[in-house]
């Protein structure tokens, strides 16, 4: 039992190594999650306490954060938790942050899509930038919450504003997308899962999700049918979890583990670390759409580069054209929503 114990904590370090920047010589950073007593909130609040990289973090949510930041305060890592709780503890929360993690909102129910959700998060969203805009508008803005094809413009709007958008510094999460297709691509081509990487394109909604197998490490002969099927899990893994859960919720741990790397990635670029590289939701300029997921260089202000898209197959090409007006429209509404506010 003991000894199990040990090997459990030995390969708890390990996951956090992989998972999380070392803390040698590191400047102090602020992490808050918003958000942090949900489904994602709670495990990424925990991930983000095991990171070297945090060393103050700021939980805050409209319920429960007491409880899950007292919770989360006792695991023996360096980060100091607080917890805040209600609209009036938002700016304490934000306060000096670093960086912004935000899943709060609700999660989709069997049947419904994700702009489905639109009605109840863009206003959560809106109300919580305003927060960042006053207290942080220096920091880093990682948005979770759904739809992230809206919900980014819709950050972008509120920074407006308050005339302190910053572009290099509003993300949208699509790891959850990159993750996904690593595994699913690991599995069908019995590759170590540690060795694969898969970029994903585009946004993070049913066919605005393109994997891009095409350039997918290492290489695996791959037939048109089992592409095309790789592509459409992939594009669906979010709505296979929400049916497997069956009214419970969407994906709250693979969620929280994507949300946690892409945090930390954010981190390590501010830290000045080279060549951190991620799939990202940003303003962009590599399609006709203005926000666009790619691989994005992440720096000590954000965005460093944006990368073009490289050589695409025909079938990519032709996702990514049918793609278009889907991402447009959702990058409107998100825009209308907060002009119209
Ligand atoms: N980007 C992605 O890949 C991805 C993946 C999974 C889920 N999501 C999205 O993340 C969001 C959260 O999912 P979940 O499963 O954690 O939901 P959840 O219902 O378990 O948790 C949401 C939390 O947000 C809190 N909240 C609501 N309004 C708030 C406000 N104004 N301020 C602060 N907190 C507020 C709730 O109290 C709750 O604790 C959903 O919108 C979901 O669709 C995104
Ligand atoms: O599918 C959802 O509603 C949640 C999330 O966007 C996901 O991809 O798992």
């Amino acid at each position: 039992m003991f000894q199990a114990g040990r090997q459990f904590v030995g390969a708890g370090r390990e996951v956090a190594r992989r998972c999380f920047s070392s803390a040698a010589e590191a400047p102090e950073r602020k992490v808050a999650v918003l958000g942090a007593a949900g489904g994602i909130g709670q495990t990424l609040s925990l991930l983000m306490k095991m990171s070297p990289s945090v060393t103050k973090l700021s939980l805050y949510d409209i319920v429960n954060t007491p409880g899950v930041a007292a919770d989360c305060s006792h695991v023996n890592t360096g980060a100091q938790v607080t917890g805040h709780v209600g609209a009036d503890q938002l700016d304490d929360a934000l306060k000096g942050c670093d960086v912004v993690v935000i899943p709060a909102g609700v999660p989709r129910k069997p049947g419904m899509t994700r702009d489905d959700l639109f009605a109840i998060n863009a206003g959560i969203v809106a109300g919580l930038v305003d927060g960042v805009a006053r207290n942080c508008p220096e920091a880093l803005i990682t948005m979770i919450s759904n739809p992230v094809n809206s919900t980014v413009p819709i950050a972008a709007e509120v920074l407006k504003k308050h005339g302190v958008y910053n572009p290099k510094k509003l993300f949208g999460v699509t790891t959850l997308d990159v993750v996904r297709a690593k595994t699913f691509y690991a599995e069908k081509n019995g590759l170590d899962v540690n060795t694969v990487d898969v970029p994903v394109v585009g946004g993070h909604a049913g066919i605005t999700i393109l994997p891009l197998f095409s350039q997918a490490t290492p290489s695996a002969q791959m037939d048109q049918e089992t592409i095309e099927a790789l592509t459409v899990r992939t594009q669906n893994g979010g709505t296979e979890v929400v049916e497997a859960k069956a009214g419970k919720g969407s994906a709250t741990l693979s969620m929280a583990y994507a949300g946690a790397l892409f945090a930390d990635a954010a981190l390590r670029g501010l830290n000045g670390v080279q060549d951190v590289v991620e799939c990202t939701y940003v303003e962009s300029s590599v399609t006709d759409v203005p926000f666009f997921s790619s691989k994005v260089k992440l720096g000590p202000e954000g965005v460093s580069e944006i990368y073009g898209l490289g050589d695409l197959t025909d079938y990519e090409k032709d996702a990514l054209d049918k793609m278009m007006p889907e991402l447009q429209a959702s990058i409107d509404k998100g825009i209308d929503f907060v002009k119209n506010m």
